[in-house]
């Protein structure tokens, strides 16, 4: 069974100037245990397409389903529960706040996810942070991190709340060849070992390639999948 689904979704962006479909008519699905890339040109659709996934925004048609449960044109919020229940982000530029320590940069997710008592926050903080090799920096400024380390961060922070599906964006667009290695691996272990689902957008085929499956959209539509 699919842990997440899309049914014939479509998002169109309205300007003064162009009427954009930005996804059109995407049906997709995505298992447990599974990394997918999802690429395509400058302008195809990734990131909509990523932020339709989320709950960010609402499809203007079709549904979106998580755990065959229909999650998507309800209100702002009940989206954003099941957002906070289901989703953990990575962002390119990792989003941190550099005068802040490692330790309260993995925190923020915590504070927002309302079934996550307060005397919890420490160890799952140490368990995310230890499963990524940097619980020696928690009491560190992220400012004086590697941009490496700082991913680390990213990514723990993406899983102190252990939600099921992780969401990068061009996770490792500022990284060097080494460090997208290690999140790579970081990546596959988690849905081997903690059975999450990672959907990544990047324009990086060498990430692609690691992955369980490639998604390829172009002009809002996807063009070829696997499975
Ligand atoms: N907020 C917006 N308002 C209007 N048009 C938008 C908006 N966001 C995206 N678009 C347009 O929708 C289309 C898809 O954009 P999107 O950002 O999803 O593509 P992408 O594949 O992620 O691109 P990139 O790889 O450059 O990040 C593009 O033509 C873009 O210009």
């Amino acid at each position: 069974m699919p842990i997440l689904k899309l049914e014939n979704v479509s998002k169109s962006y309205i300007t003064n100037q162009y009427n954009i479909n930005a996804v059109n008519n995407v049906t997709l699905s995505f298992y447990k245990k599974e990394a997918v890339a999802v690429v395509g040109p400058s302008g195809s659709g990734k990131s909509t397409l990523l932020n339709l996934i989320g709950l960010i925004m609402n499809p203007d048609s079709g549904n979106i389903l998580i755990d065959e449960k229909i999650v998507s044109g309800i209100s702002d919020y009940r989206r954003s529960v099941f957002r906070n229940k289901n989703f953990g982000y990575i962002a390119q530029d990792f989003a941190l706040i550099a005068d802040e320590t490692v330790y309260n940069n993995i925190k923020i997710p915590l504070i927002y996810n309302k079934e996550i008592k307060q005397n919890e926050y420490r160890d799952r903080i140490e368990e995310a942070a230890t499963s990524l090799g940097i619980q020696d920096k928690l009491y560190k400024k992220v400012a004086k991190l590697s941009g490496g380390e700082r991913q680390r961060v990213s990514i723990s922070r993406a899983i102190v709340c252990d939600q099921p599906i992780i969401l990068a964006d061009e996770p490792t667009g500022s990284l060097d060849t080494r460090n997208k290695e290690i999140v790579m691996d970081i990546f596959l272990r988690l849905c081997e070992e903690k059975s999450k689902s990672i959907i990544i957008v990047t324009h990086d085929f060498s990430i692609a390639e690691r992955c369980n499956r490639i998604i390829r959209m172009k002009d809002g539509e996807v063009y070829s999948r696997e499975i």
